[in-house]
């Protein structure tokens, strides 16, 4: 097996991963994303004690325990080129030997969950409610940097999608990934499900406009009226597909589930999205403290 070079790999004077500075046993084996920095404090005032906390640029963490039950909470930032760094760096964290610089013959899976904001694409799934993502779709192009493959079914869906958007053309080839079985059934009550959609920006790749014309004014549209059997698209944000996209080719379970904080649909803004998230965050904590993920 190959050693893994200095340039690939880079492990700080700390013996910690390059862009989160957090050493092998510093992550626990159920990882939280959040895209706010400010939100892992959110998350972890819910633990019932903490016994790391790191920081380095936008990637926060916290390790801890809600009762015997010890989980991460990490701070992606931004955005899918985000999530590139940290699954690869999570990843490697639990699957390369440090001080070898190879991969381990037994490689482990994290539970990794996204507890996000998001934009609905529903008229019924309003402000304030919660999506679980059963699918992340991308038309941020992350995964097609790496090698990975589709199934028939995923290969008819975007093909369904890219016809249906008439996104031919105009950006590069969508992907899809589904979340995990063994996490998405644990959120069901109290939780929208539906195809998520992760685009590269906020504004013009979800069809917002300020000052700029956007190439495809129809976006919205079409993503709402999308089916494919009795799937629907619920919403959009920037990281879902990467994550699951990602999880998927290295054998890590993952989730995402966001409280919807904008509608598309009907125009309207959460009053509260604080709370919302707030609330998101208080019951995923109930869910992992009395069930088994
Ligand atoms: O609230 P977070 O988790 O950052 O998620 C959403 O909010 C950001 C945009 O405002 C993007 O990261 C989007 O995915
Ligand atoms: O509309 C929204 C709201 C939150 N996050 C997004 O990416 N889009």
């Amino acid at each position: 097996m190959n050693r893994i070079a200095e340039s690939e790999l880079i492990i700080n004077p700390r013996g910690a991963v390059y862009h989160l500075d957090l050493r092998p046993e510093e992550i626990a084996g159920t990882v939280i994303t959040v895209g706010d920095p400010d939100r892992v404090k959110e998350v972890s005032k819910h633990f019932d004690s903490i016994e790391v906390q790191r920081q380095h640029r936008e990637f926060v963490s916290h390790t801890g325990y809600v009762g015997k039950k010890r989980l991460t909470v990490l701070s992606s930032g931004i955005g899918p080129d985000n999530i590139d760094i940290v699954v690869n760096e999570l990843d490697a964290l639990v699957n390369i030997d440090f001080e070898t610089r190879l991969i381990k013959s037994e490689l482990k899976a994290l539970n990794i969950i996204r507890i996000g904001t998001s934009g609905s694409l529903q008229a019924d799934i309003p402000v304030d409610s919660f999506v679980a993502s059963t699918h992340g779709l991308g038309i941020d192009n992350l995964l097609n940097f790496y090698r990975h493959e589709h199934n028939e079914e995923e290969n008819q869906l975007l093909h369904s999608f890219v016809t249906h958007t008439q996104m031919h053309g105009q950006i590069g080839n969508p992907y899809v990934s589904g979340a995990a079985p063994s996490l998405l059934k644990h959120f069901v009550k109290d939780f929208h499900h539906g195809i998520t959609v992760t685009c590269p920006g906020f504004y013009g790749p979800q069809g917002r406009i300020l000052r700029l014309g956007v190439r495809n004014p129809a976006l919205i549209n079409r993503l709402t009226d999308f089916r494919f059997g009795q799937h629907r698209i619920t919403n959009f944000e920037m990281e879902t597909s990467a994550i699951y996209g990602l999880g998927r080719l290295l054998g890590h379970n993952c989730l995402a589930i966001n409280a919807i904080v904008a509608n598309r649909v009907v125009q309207e803004f959460s009053k509260d999205g604080k709370a919302a998230v707030e609330k998101l965050i208080q019951k995923f904590i109930g869910i992992f403290a009395e069930e088994k993920l």
